[in-house]
């Protein structure tokens, strides 16, 4: 599924989803409260099989079964770090991919050290908003609003590139454009629609969806995670035809995801590369 021109993406994309719902991956997920219904109904459209285990307790016997691992901090807590860690060092040692949202990673040294220890453990994947990144990249407090970025995700196309030549992971930033990068090729997705933004938790719900894609693509995460966040905007786009806010939309958008056929797929995917 190697990607070279702009028209073979809606292709990839519709590979990865077919893959997905033929596949159906067991996707771990340590994610916050406030995400975990709309991450759990996300992967189940998509075709995936999520499962909210954390307790540091299963994970040894657990996260060697899953498909991908999932880790996001959005509500860390003193006692998730260490099952999040033990986690990430189980998927590394077993070799599953594993993808982390560094959930307002700025916010604070405690938030912004548990990110940073948990890129030591060698994600496969990092996706977060543009002020997330940008503190990643310069390992600094500051830079956010909170969960919610103060930057454009164009901003942080440099702060994306460095942050993924120093971990090695494929670094993706939402936003308007989606950005992905392995800090050689740049992408940019840009479907989706503003109103996504005032649904809580979808950045996490895409991060998640990242995770199964990479799942069963596992050697071609740059494909893999463009692909994810391009099929999620278009889930979006379909959805905001019927939407009447965000509460409608956050409805449309899980049956949009389930129900997207080949054609819209194709017909849509927005993915360039630069
Ligand atoms: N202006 C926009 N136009 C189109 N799509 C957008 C826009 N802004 C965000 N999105 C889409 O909304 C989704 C969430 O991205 P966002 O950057 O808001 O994540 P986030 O800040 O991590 O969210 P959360 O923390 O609530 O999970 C992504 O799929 C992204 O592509
Ligand atoms: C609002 C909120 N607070 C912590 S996590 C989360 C979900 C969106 O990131
Ligand atoms: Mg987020």
């Amino acid at each position: 599924m190697e990607a070279e021109k702009q028209s073979e993406w809606g292709p990839i994309a519709w590979a990865h989803l077919s893959s997905v719902r033929n596949q159906s991956p067991l996707i771990q997920c340590i994610t916050n409260f406030v995400s975990m219904d709309l991450t759990a109904n996300t992967l189940l459209s998509a075709g995936a099989s999520p499962a909210m285990l954390h307790s540091s307790n299963e994970t040894p016997d657990f996260t060697p079964q899953v498909h991908a691992l999932y880790i996001n901090v959005g509500t860390l807590s003193d006692n998730w770090l260490p099952a999040m860690k033990l986690a990430a060092e189980i998927a590394s040692k077993f070799k599953k991919p594993w993808v982390l949202d560094p959930v307002a990673a700025g916010a604070s040294c405690f938030r912004l050290k548990a990110c940073l220890d948990l890129i030591s453990l060698k994600p496969t994947v990092i996706r977060g908003n543009a002020s997330e990144i940008i503190a990643l990249a310069n390992a600094s407090v500051g830079f956010t609003k909170g969960v919610d970025s103060s930057h454009d995700s164009t901003d942080a196309v440099e702060a994306a590139k460095s942050l993924a030549n120093s971990c090695g992971a494929v670094v993706a930033v939402s936003g308007a454009v989606d950005i992905v990068t392995d800090g050689n090729r740049v992408v940019g997705a840009r479907n989706g629609v503003p109103m996504m933004q005032k649904i809580t938790a979808t950045g996490c719900a895409v991060t998640a969806l990242i995770a199964a894609f990479v799942a069963i693509d596992p050697l071609q995460a740059l494909e893999a995670t463009a692909s994810a966040l391009a099929v999620f905007g278009v889930a979006g786009e379909i959805g905001m035809e019927m939407a009447r806010g965000p509460a409608s939309l956050r409805m449309h958008l899980i049956d949009s995801l389930h129900g997207l056929d080949q054609t819209a797929v194709i017909s849509r995917v927005k993915i360039t590369t630069s």
